[in-house]
């Protein structure tokens, strides 16, 4: 059974990475996505707009939807204090088990938890199962039509707090105009544009931020 595009991307790390080391992880992630296959890691580019947005905010506890390589989870899980954490949640299990084994190759496996699930079954899980109280920080990169139904289930949730950060992928392209509306309109976030170009590509795309006000 010839293997997955995952699978050559987990494999092309754990022969040319640094086991322990998340920089080299990310650099040679970005190094075979962008000269040999493409795929939908938020990339080099849009990941330093996600590194300042974690640096301002610092999260004691950090959400990310949509896990895919594990790419954007050692990314945050690097940035992060002692003693923070990041939960991160994927609903394909190829996708989840290539994930696993990239964020222990790259030692962050301390400060991640990866979640099997699809968004809406998990995040009213995350009180009461995953003993979370508000979530300071949510990295949204998975179905572009769920980021509204899922910003929706968090505020229903009680899960985020005046203050709490949303960051969304791929406002652009591939785009999700319906949460671009919602959030803009939307009186309880401030939001602010950050353009940048789709991963590995000379595309256009955009990070949208939005902080909730309570
Ligand atoms: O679909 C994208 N990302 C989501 C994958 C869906 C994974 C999910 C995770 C999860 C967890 C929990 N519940 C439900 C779900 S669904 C995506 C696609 C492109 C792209 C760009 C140009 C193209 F030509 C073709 C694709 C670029 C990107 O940066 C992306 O993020
Ligand atoms: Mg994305």
């Amino acid at each position: 059974m010839n293997q997955s595009k995952e699978q050559r991307i987990l494999n092309f790390v754990l022969q040319n990475a640094v086991r322990g080391d998340p920089c080299s992880v990310l650099d040679t992630i970005d190094k075979y996505c962008s000269q040999k296959e493409w795929a939908m890691n938020v990339g080099d580019e849009k990941g330093l707009i996600l590194d300042k947005t974690v640096e301002e905010v610092n999260p004691s506890v950090a959400l990310e939807l949509g896990t895919y390589c594990g790419y954007s989870a050692v990314r945050i899980a690097r940035l992060l204090k002692a003693g923070a954490y990041l939960l991160t949640v994927e609903f394909n299990p190829e996708f989840a088990a290539i994930a696993k084994q990239m964020i222990e190759f790259a030692g962050v496996q301390d400060k991640v938890k990866l979640l099997e699930g699809p968004s809406e079954e998990i995040i009213p899980q995350l009180k009461k199962k995953y003993e979370v109280d508000t979530l300071d920080f949510v990295f949204l990169d998975h179905w572009k039509d769920r980021y509204t139904p899922d910003t929706i289930l968090l505020q229903e949730c009680n899960l985020l707090r005046k203050g709490s950060v949303l960051l969304a992928d791929n406002i652009i392209f591939p785009g999700a105009p319906e949460f671009l509306n919602y959030i803009r309109n939307n009186p309880h976030f401030q939001c602010t544009n950050y353009p940048s170009h789709l991963e590995y590509m000379k595309v256009g795309d955009a990070m949208e931020k939005a902080v909730f006000l309570g």
